[in-house]
């Protein structure tokens, strides 16, 4: 079987709703492959942190700059992904961020209402030429806290942002005005799915208090003209080294090196 590829009218939907879903991006196997490899990562484990939520509930993730030989860099750049993220920014994307997000039963903490590029602003980026490709490692449904995403609002441009407990949100005032306009979609997803979705596109997630994960891995991508002004994030102003589809199942690939270059709380 082929693997999936982003089309024209993939392209469309995404600048018409801010966001597309390509269902069976993944492969079964590759899910169990990353999955396995994630769950049992104790590098993984050691470098996440965690962000409370308005109710102290709290979401695990870690969070990773430069691409490596990994499993999960294998998915990141691997052919389909990196051609998608470059049609829909259209023109060359670089790796600016991947992470890991475990959200786990019971515990894991809700997001609030946020653009990306309300934080990526604050990192340097000039334009709001970047795009989030969020895989789900593990079913996610309204009752595990998927992704919610406003409809269109990728349009609105910028919206302020300021912080909310320990998480930076959106404007409240202008959420719930856009809310009145717009519609609000929960993107529920199989375990293989992946979102691809604007850095202005206005999301949030619930709270998983269900008896189920919600684990997926999340890579960003700047167009490579729209480097950081500051910061030291090498990998954004760096063309990717694409692999082909192929590489993520035959590699031998195991989880992250220790030495990669983690964001530390
Ligand atoms: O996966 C989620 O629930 C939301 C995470 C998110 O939006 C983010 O990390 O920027
Ligand atoms: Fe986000």
């Amino acid at each position: 079987m082929d693997y999936k590829k982003l089309s024209i009218a993939d392209q469309a939907l995404f600048n018409e709703d801010g966001y597309v879903l390509i269902k069976g991006m993944l492969k079964p196997e590759e899910v169990k492959k990353l999955y396995d490899i994630a769950i049992h990562d104790e590098v993984i484990s050691n470098k996440s942190f965690d962000r409370g939520d308005a109710n102290g509930l709290r979401t695990k993730l870690a969070l990773w700059y430069s691409l490596g030989d990994d499993a999960y860099s294998l998915l990141a750049r691997s052919k389909r992904i990196v051609e998608g993220a470059n049609l829909l920014l259209e023109g060359e994307s670089a790796h600016f961020h991947s992470k890991l997000m475990q959200k786990e039963p019971k515990v894991g903490g809700a997001w609030e209402w946020h653009q990306d590029y309300g934080y990526w602003y604050r990192d340097g980026f000039l334009y709001p030429q970047l795009l989030s490709v969020l895989t789900a490692l593990s079913p996610s449904t309204k009752e595990n806290g998927c992704l919610q995403v406003i409809k269109g609002s990728h349009r609105v441009g910028r919206i302020e942002h300021g912080f909310s407990g320990e998480q930076v949100g959106a404007n409240q005032e202008r959420v719930d005005e856009l809310l009145k306009r717009l519609e609000l979609v929960y993107v529920e997803m199989e375990a293989g799915d992946t979102l691809f979705f604007h850095s202005n596109t206005l999301h949030r997630s619930d709270a998983n208090l269900s008896d189920a994960p919600r684990w997926s891995l999340i890579s960003a991508y700047n167009l490579i003209s729209n480097k950081p002004y500051k910061g030291n994030y090498p990998s954004a102003s760096e063309a990717i080294q694409i692999v082909n589809d192929e590489t993520l199942l035959k590699s031998d690939s195991e989880g992250i090196q220790e030495d990669a270059n983690f964001l530390i709380k």
